[in-house]
């Protein structure tokens, strides 16, 4: 997908628009509103920027694999994670924002830093497959775009930059059609695209970022109009899917 250089360049770009995007919105929240609940169950907003700044750790710690060819101190598993991300939102106001800044700039930087062929070194999710590592530029997008929605602080799907709804729309379709997720098509018709998904299933209908909220979890099925019976639509499995076709699941 992203071989070349301005395409590696356009992804870093739209990671540094969606950082900024979302850093504007922490930091008007203030102490109440980062212990107010968040649009994910049982997190408050204080946990989905915790969870950001530890997932933006994670991407640095992969970049700096790739770059140096060695494994720049222990890895996170899940446990760690969602150990750090219960002591980030308990971290005071003042610091949680800043927090999630450094850890988003050290990712910026280390974007900055990567050498051309370094970006086409294997390496391997926490959830198990490879990617080439200019894969994490989009995975951060996408973190960043979800998670700013999550903050249920006024940034909506409908605020999804087109160029991430029309890749990560993309994606999502090509690995719910492997899985023989039952939709027969869908049409973004602001996006001037259709998918033909599964032989079997409704066809739906909607504007392209709320098929992808749909499918993400974040909008409600209501929103899609499907021309089956009314109300009647497959629930969506759990997002995001690995991409399809992928590059496999880590060895051993
Ligand atoms: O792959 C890792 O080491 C960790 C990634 C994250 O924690 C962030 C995500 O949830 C994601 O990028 O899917």
């Amino acid at each position: 997908m992203f071989g070349r250089r301005s395409a590696i360049e356009d992804m870093a770009g739209q990671a540094a628009r969606s950082a900024a995007r979302f850093l504007r919105t922490a930091d008007a929240l203030g102490d109440a509103g980062l212990r107010s609940p968040s649009g994910l169950a049982t997190w408050t907003r204080g946990h989905v920027l915790a969870h950001v700044a530890r997932s933006a750790d994670a991407y640095v710690w992969l970049l700096r694999l790739a770059r140096t060819g060695t494994e720049p101190g222990p890895r996170a598993d899940a446990a760690a994670m969602a150990r750090a991300v219960e002591e980030g939102a308990a971290l005071p106001a003042a610091e949680l924002p800043a927090d999630t800044r450094r850890s988003l700039d050290r990712f910026a930087g280390e974007v900055g830093t990567m050498p051309g062929p370094a970006w086409d070194t294997m390496v391997t999710a926490l959830a198990g497959w490879r990617h080439p590592a200019w894969y994490v530029l989009c995975r951060c997008v996408r973190e960043l775009e979800t998670h700013h929605v999550d903050l249920a602080a006024g940034y909506r799907t409908a605020d999804w930059p087109e160029a991430y709804v029309a890749w990560a729309l993309e994606e999502t379709l090509a690995a719910l059609a492997a899985r023989g997720f039952p939709l027969s098509r869908v049409t973004a018709a602001d996006h001037g695209r259709t998918w033909e998904v599964s032989p079997e299933g409704p066809a739906v209908t909607a504007p392209g970022h709320v098929l992808l909220g749909w499918l993400s979890g974040r909008t409600p099925a209501a929103r899609v109009i499907g021309d089956g019976e009314p109300g009647i639509l497959p629930v969506p499995p759990p997002w995001p899917q690995p991409p399809v076709p992928g590059w496999g699941p880590a060895a051993g």
